[in-house]
């Protein structure tokens, strides 16, 4: 496993196939505590299956993954114990859905979702975890009175927020996010935008952000990797790739003659 000492996760050769040819060929890259990586490209290219191998839903068929957690242990992620990886899961990382309601508990209020994870990592006081998912709410500008009202009462806007409030509120150090304004009208998407920004800032997250949204991407992200038929074809800071793309592909795809 080769890591360079300042990184937090680093991939290497990571590969999947769904059995027809089609998902990720070898993908590398390392990422920077601070850090953000948009990824981009067309649709099929593989950036949802990358992410997924990120987070742990897939298992890659080939490749690896290291992480170094908060007390700067490397860790081999694709070899790491069930139990290990899921307290891993509720105390170091996040992972934003595009579709809030794969994130979200349905039957449970908004302060039930967000003090879930409190609780899950060992926050047994009822009255501070209940003020803390309210510090939450208000953060991700839900309003407070809001609470004990079910996710299904919310709009796509606030259950995405919602969503947020729920990853971040346990302070994770990495945060995997798939298209997190995807679906929602223009207007909704920009403030969205705007508060993730913000968060990811005050917070100095290390985020992995797939995006085909390219408007997205200049906003939030440092780097850019582009993603073509399961590969990275072209990777560097953003404004580099968006404004003076190397490769043909990266072209077309900037001037939107791909559907991204
Ligand atoms: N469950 C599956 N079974 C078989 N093939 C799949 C499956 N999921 C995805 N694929 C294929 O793998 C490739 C990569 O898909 P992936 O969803 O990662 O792309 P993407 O870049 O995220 O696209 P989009 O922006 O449309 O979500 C595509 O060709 C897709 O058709």
């Amino acid at each position: 496993m080769t890591m360079p000492p300042d990184a937090i996760l680093s991939a290497r050769d990571l590969r999947f196939d769904y059995g027809n040819g089609q998902g990720v060929r070898g993908v590398s890259f390392d990422l920077w505590p601070g850090d953000v990586l948009g990824i981009v490209g067309e649709s099929g290219s593989g950036k949802t299956t990358l992410l997924k191998l990120l987070g742990g839903l897939l298992a890659p068929s080939g490749g690896s993954l290291s992480y170094r957690d908060a007390s700067g242990e490397l860790l081999d992620l694709l070899a790491l114990p069930e139990a290990r990886r899921r307290h891993l899961a509720r105390t170091e990382l996040g992972f934003v859905h595009q579709n809030p309601r794969d994130g979200l508990r349905l039957a449970v209020t908004a302060g039930g979702n967000v003090g879930e994870r409190l609780m899950a990592t060992g926050g047994r006081h009822y009255g501070r975890i209940r003020q803390s998912a309210l510090d939450w709410l208000t953060r991700v500008e839900i309003d407070g009175a809001r609470i004990d009202d079910r996710p299904t009462q919310f709009s796509g806007g606030m259950q995405q927020r919602l969503q947020i409030a729920r990853n971040l509120v346990s302070g994770p150090r990495l945060v995997l996010m798939d298209e997190p304004t995807g679906g929602l009208d223009v207007s909704v998407q920009a403030r969205l935008l705007d508060l993730l920004r913000s968060l990811v800032a005050d917070l100095g997250l290390s985020v992995v952000i797939v995006t085909h949204d390219l408007g997205v991407a200049r906003l939030l992200a440092d780097r850019l990797m582009v993603m073509q038929g399961g590969r990275v074809i072209e990777e560097g800071l953003t404004d580099q790739v968006l404004d003076d793309p190397r490769e043909p592909y990266t072209q077309l795809l900037v001037s939107s003659v791909l559907a991204a």
